[in-house]
């Protein structure tokens, strides 16, 4: 079959060579539209998807009702108007988004599986949606072909030509149909590994946490009145239903604080269930919160419960809750308010009685300002606030923590507790501790690793005393008063995490790891990484 002067594709062969390659299914349709939109027989190019209701963006970007049952969604499109060169015709949430099974040409192609071509339009006919587009444009044919894999009409593939449209042309989109609806399904396959891949990454971290958390004893330790403070906080609120937002710098123990809520709460003999927030891919926030639909998007294999489900008559923990993305806090709102929310790709309604501690060590009334974090979500959230003081300011806790620490790792290890001398402990106290809590605990992990003798062979870097540290944080060489714009903070940030990196040779995890020179936890860097373009090991 040559292509020929009415030709479809002008290069139909290449095409099928091309879709092959593609992994991801945006991108395998938009190659096929573009291509046919190339050709200059072809006036537009689209193609719709078969969806589940609720499981299109564009329809829940635009809040539209999700319908009862699967639909077509327009997914790609390519053209060239001629009467007006300036429009646009790529958009996919205009006026012909949608069309149920049976709706107008595609929703019969889409419901009978069967191509429908018109090889010359009369612009009168009674299934032409716009007369007065198809007189303005030229449009003299439609080729509508069923994309079909496995006996599942898994969407549609039309063009509208100027010409008419004749048997090669017919014949050649038949064949990218086909090709196209295999490609899909191979793009689908890839996608879904992926999604697994991402979402395994995810639970074992979780598992991790949790593994971690119950290692821990649990107990809070320090006689500092800061820390007294905390624990006269937890004792008040704990009982009650209010939401608790944790304050503080990393490490300084809000997780411990959250466990500690629930465990003195009615609602303890349910689970405490954990988001970190920050270690969310962002197209799959929704589904972590809500859960969805089997096939409710590509890797959705099995329907699957969502973390507010889980925690239903307990409590959900979201840490770094500074981080959910602005597109999400409004469903976060009315879970919280309403206790109700819908699984991505399941149009019922469900409800959950949870008990919300949200954690963060942004300052999130900052956020609030920028408007990067709704005001009403914040007060929600804040109904009773607990500040966790940052380890530099309870310097009495240090030495009890160092002690207990210490305990914990010998008997891991099987030894004799090592003593701390005078002259460690007032290296302990000196130091400022950064990375608070857990950098401590770190250290003394690894100093009780490394000593296997009575004497403890302690490395506290040399750091500034307190008093220095107290003072507010500044850039040498930068005037306190300068304005960062949003752009310069993310690239300064972006310079910083691959200093630290260089510094760490790329280790992300573990002593001397990127994670640990910044005092963040692994997941959190390797999110901040993620969402700022930086790779472990980049010259
Ligand atoms: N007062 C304390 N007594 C005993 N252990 C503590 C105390 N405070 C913190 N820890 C331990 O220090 C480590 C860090 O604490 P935690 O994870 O609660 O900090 P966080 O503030 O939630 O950190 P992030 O902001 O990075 O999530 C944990 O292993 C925790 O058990």
């Amino acid at each position: 079959m040559p292509p020929h002067a009415f030709a479809v594709f002008t290069d139909p062969k290449q095409l099928l060579l091309d879709m092959a390659e593609q992994r991801s299914v945006d991108a395998l349709l938009r190659l096929i539209v573009t291509r046919l939109a190339d050709a200059p027989a072809v006036a537009l190019a689209r193609v719709w998807l078969t969806l589940p209701p609720g499981a299109c963006d564009v329809c829940r970007a635009c809040g539209r009702e999700p319908g009862t049952e699967p639909a077509l969604h327009l997914a790609a499109s390519a053209g060239r108007s001629v009467a007006d060169p300036a429009e646009a015709w790529d958009r996919v949430d205009g006026a012909f988004h949608r069309f149920a099974p049976g709706e107008r040409k595609v929703g019969q192609i889409g419901r009978s599986g069967r191509p429908l071509e018109v090889p010359a339009v009369d612009p009168f006919a009674p299934w032409v949606a716009d007369a007065d587009w198809v007189r303005r444009e030229g449009i003299t044919g439609f080729g509508g072909q069923p994309l079909v894999h496995q006996g599942r009409v898994l969407g549609v593939l039309a063009a509208f030509t100027r010409g008419p449209l004749d048997e090669g042309a017919i014949g050649w989109l038949r064949m990218v149909a086909n090709h196209a609806a295999a490609a899909i399904a191979t793009a689908r396959a890839f996608e879904e590994v992926e999604a697994l891949r991402r979402r395994l990454e995810l639970e074992t971290e979780y598992l991790r946490g949790e593994v971690r958390a119950a290692h821990a004893d649990g107990r809070f330790v320090g006689r500092s009145p800061a820390l007294a403070a905390v624990l006269r906080h937890v004792d008040l609120v704990a009982p009650t239903d209010a939401a608790v937002l944790v304050t503080g710098e990393s490490g300084t123990g809000k997780e411990l604080v959250a466990r500690e809520l629930h465990a003195r709460s009615r609602r303890a003999g349910r689970p405490l269930i954990k988001v970190n927030c920050a270690a969310v891919p962002r197209d799959l926030y929704e589904s972590e919160f809500f859960g969805h639909a089997r096939g409710a998007f590509t890797g959705a294999a099995r329907d699957r419960v969502g973390r507010f489900e889980l925690a239903d008559g307990g409590t959900l923990f979201l840490d770094e809750v500074g981080e959910i993305p602005p597109d999400l806090q409004p469903k976060l709102l009315r879970v919280i308010q309403e206790g109700e929310f819908e699984r991505v790709g399941d149009g019922r309604t469900r409800t959950a009685d949870v008990r919300v501690v949200a954690a963060t060590n942004r300052d999130l009334r900052r956020e609030v300002a920028a408007g990067r974090f709704r005001e009403d979500l914040y007060f929600r959230l804040n109904v009773f606030p607990i500040e966790v003081a940052a380890l530099r300011r309870r310097v009495d806790d240090i030495l009890p923590l160092a002690e207990h620490f210490l305990a914990a790792a010998a008997k891991r290890l099987g030894r004799p507790v090592p003593r701390l001398t005078p002259a460690d402990a007032e290296r302990l106290r000196r130091y400022p501790w950064p990375g608070n809590v857990r950098e401590l605990q770190h250290l003394i992990e690894r100093a009780a690793i490394v000593s296997t003798g009575r004497r403890l062979v302690l490395d506290v870097p040399d750091g500034p005393p307190p008093a220095a540290a107290e003072s507010p944080v500044s850039l040498p060489g930068v005037a306190p008063d300068r304005l960062w714009t949003e752009a310069e903070f993310r690239d300064l940030e972006r310079q910083n995490l691959r200093a630290a990196l260089r510094r760490a040779a790329g280790k992300i995890y573990g002593p001397g790891g990127a994670a640990e020179l910044l005092g963040l936890k692994p997941t959190t860097l390797a999110s901040r990484m993620k969402a700022l373009g930086v790779r472990p090991n980049e010259e």
